[in-house]
């Protein structure tokens, strides 16, 4: 595996010019060829900084897989250093990604087996479920993981079995594992070495309504989620359902009743409300290559008011830069945080008295999944949590 690109050295003048920060937390435990890391404020001084965080991308030729390497390429701090693949093992990244050939330094996707972990500080993990249980475990400690799949997501095994329909092969992984809904558990995060980064859909469901349970504004019983997804949510492999034909001009619902992100969404709604939570949840697939909406109808506790819901939420994410939330009678759209890692809720009153609906929008590729793992990574490594992320969303 090819990293020279990684330790090379700054040229003198450059680092000079850098302005530093402290060693991110990941290197610290390794011998390093450069100490610096330059700051996300000097962009033109960054770009002769070295990458000093080691990254690989498992699943690389995946649609996650690839959202990292696009995003990472605007990343001060985080180098791309291996690629994974299976089918696509032996070619050249930009092959199958021909709008990222501009990222000229990334190396040729290889087989897991082939990657020198040596070489590695912190791994992207974008397989499918069930898949990452063993190759994780193998991995050396010293490698910091964020695992994009569900594998690592439940914390109770039985529920895993349920779910997945199977045993879970790595348990003791399963105990270690933090959720990484950053804006919720961001202390737990900071020092963890696995994070079980959250499902597209459980993200835009827990991040409106933990606050919301957690103070006790809404009922934690009759929540329904009314959800929506772009297709890319169902990764890249060729599936006949997925054909354009099967998708234009036309909506469906799946996994109704069933879908495996309910146990999901209810282990963090329950974690809230500090009581068992159940939902009704119903994803639908939409004709829209990236995006989610979940459209979630609540009840009101205790007297509290729409007003106070939208307000509480507003005070819980004031200070988060990725969460916003929009005044009264603003309507949320997947358009405008496409390709970026923010996520708009706003609260309306319903006709039914008593009630709220509550709206969550965000990309399922960014915030969705890759966007928060490297917001997650970055936490880990002790630099910026914004760190390559803050670009606005696509528009038109
Ligand atoms: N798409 C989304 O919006 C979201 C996805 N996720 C999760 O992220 C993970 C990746 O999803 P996504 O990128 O969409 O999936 P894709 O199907 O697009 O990509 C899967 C990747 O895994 C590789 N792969 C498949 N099977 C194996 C195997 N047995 N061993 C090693 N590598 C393998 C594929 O390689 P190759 O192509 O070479 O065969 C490909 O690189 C999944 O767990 C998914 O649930 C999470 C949140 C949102
Ligand atoms: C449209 C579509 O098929 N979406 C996927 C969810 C996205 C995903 O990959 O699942 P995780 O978030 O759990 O990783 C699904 O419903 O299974």
């Amino acid at each position: 595996m090819q990293a020279a690109m990684l330790t090379r050295p700054a040229p003198a003048q450059a680092q000079q010019a850098s302005r530093t920060t402290t060693v991110p937390a990941v290197l610290q435990s390794r011998p390093r060829v450069s100490c610096q890391v330059a700051t996300q404020e000097a962009p033109s001084q960054m770009s002769a900084a070295p990458k000093n965080v080691r990254t690989a991308v498992m699943g690389a030729s995946g649609y996650t897989g690839e959202e990292v390497v696009r995003l990472l390429s605007l990343h001060p701090t985080f180098a791309v250093s291996a690629l994974t693949a299976d089918s696509q093992a032996g070619k050249a990244f930009s092959d199958i990604y021909p709008h990222l050939v501009t990222a000229t330094q990334v190396p040729t996707m290889v087989k897991i087996a082939d990657v020198d972990w040596s070489e590695i500080d912190a791994a992207f993990c974008c397989l499918p479920h069930a898949t990452t249980q063993e190759v994780i475990k193998s991995l050396p400690q010293h490698v910091k993981v964020v695992d994009l799949s569900a594998d690592f997501r439940l914390q109770n095994v039985d529920t895993y079995r349920e779910w997945y329909g199977g045993e879970h092969k790595a348990p003791e992984l399963q105990r270690e594992a933090v959720y990484g809904l950053t804006e919720i558990y961001r202390e737990e995060i900071k020092n963890a070495r696995l994070i079980a980064n959250p499902g597209c859909y459980p993200t835009s469901v827990q991040l409106p309504l933990y606050p919301l349970l957690a103070a006790g504004l809404i009922q934690h019983e009759d929540i329904i989620v009314d959800a929506k997804s772009g297709v890319s949510g169902a990764g890249r492999s060729a599936k006949v359902n997925l054909l354009y034909t099967e998708i234009a001009e036309g909506i469906n619902s799946y996994g109704v009743t069933k879908h495996r992100h309910m146990p999901e969404i209810e282990q963090g709604l329950s974690d809230a409300a500090k009581t068992d939570v159940t939902i009704s949840f119903t994803p639908h697939l939409m004709p829209m290559t990236r995006g989610m909406q979940s459209t979630i109808y609540v009840k009101l506790a205790g007297g509290a008011t729409v007003d106070e819901l939208r307000t509480a939420l507003k005070t819980r994410y004031d200070a988060e830069p990725f969460v916003t939330v929009l005044g009264e009678g603003v309507i949320p759209h997947t358009r405008y945080v496409r390709g970026s890692n923010h996520v708009h809720i706003s609260v309306f009153p319903d006709r039914l008295k008593g009630r709220a609906i509550v709206i969550c929008v965000l990309d399922n590729l960014v915030k969705g999944a890759s966007g928060q793992a490297i917001q997650n990574l970055n936490l880990i490594s002790g630099i910026p949590e914004t760190t390559g992320l803050l670009q606005a969303a696509m528009f038109p």
